[in-house]
């Protein structure tokens, strides 16, 4: 394991009534490391995600943040040590504007305590022309609601990339982008990395994962059943233990040092 970790996780297990949903799963991202958290669908990833961010409690497993242990992992530390998770549904609020979907509980206001809206609409200006190219929106006082689903997830990833979080965690973030966007976004993210912003990506796309990531976490079934780095790895690899599990990382392995 990595000793210059930002979050460690260890014998993390999930269990919905009878079902375990997740067992026994351990990883570290590093400092600054972009890592992909792959696997089918119902691998666990999404509960994983959600146990990182404390929006859900894990049944058993511990927590570790920069060499603190934390024991009651919930939203208000998450929020405080910086993690940032943009979810599936990207949680605006669709009858606010851009602008104050971005500024949502981080409002700049002036003494008296009244938002400073001018401010905060200028300021998501320079956002959506920099941050993540958002083909099709006029203003940052559209409403949330006139925007498309892929509109509005990268309206969420420009609110989260701007506050600089020490970890972003993006779920399924490109599912509803466009190619430019996406483009965009894997840039980003390869910026923030520059910054020694460390980033979870949570794919199905492995094309993107490869491009981008450092490490690749490949789930199956709630176990973790591959953590390799970039380097030691391939698309076909990662491709076949997510479609075949473990018996597909030992397939693709055999075939390798047989050619
Ligand atoms: N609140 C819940 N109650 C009961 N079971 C749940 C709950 N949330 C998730 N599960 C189960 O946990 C398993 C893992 O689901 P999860 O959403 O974490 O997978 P995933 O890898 O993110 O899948 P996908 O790629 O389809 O989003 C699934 O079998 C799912 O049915």
């Amino acid at each position: 394991m990595n000793e210059d970790y930002l979050l460690r996780i260890e014998g993390i297990t999930k269990k919905y009534g009878v079902n375990t949903v997740l067992d026994d799963v351990s990883f570290d991202i590093g400092k600054g490391e972009v890592v992909g958290l792959l696997g089918d669908n119902g691998a666990g990833k999404s509960t994983l995600v959600k146990i990182m961010s404390g929006v859900v409690a894990a049944t058993a497993g511990d927590f570790s943040w920069d060499g603190t242990k934390h024991p009651h992992v919930n939203r208000a530390l998450t929020e405080s040590l910086g993690i940032e998770t943009i979810f599936q549904d990207s949680a605006l609020v669709p009858q606010m504007s851009i602008s104050r979907n971005i500024f949502m509980g981080r409002e700049i206001t002036n003494r008296l305590g009244l938002m400073k809206i001018k401010e905060m609409d200028a300021i998501t200006s320079e956002i959506l022309d920099s941050v993540v190219t958002i083909e099709g929106i006029k203003s940052s006082k559209q409403l949330v609601s006139s925007l498309s689903g892929g509109q509005a997830q990268a309206v969420a990833i420009a609110r989260a990339v701007h506050f600089k979080r020490s970890l972003l965690i993006l779920d399924e973030p490109t599912s509803a982008l466009a190619v430019r966007a996406t483009e965009a976004l894997l840039d980003y993210l390869r910026a923030l990395k520059a910054d020694g912003i460390s980033s979870v990506l949570v794919t199905h796309n492995l094309h993107h994962a490869f491009e981008v990531c450092d490490r690749h976490i490949v789930m199956n079934h709630g176990r973790k059943i591959l953590d390799v780095r970039r380097e030691d790895t391939s698309v076909e690899e990662l491709t076949a233990a997510v479609v075949e599990g473990e018996l597909g990382i030992r397939r693709y392995r055999e075939n390798a040092a047989a050619a």
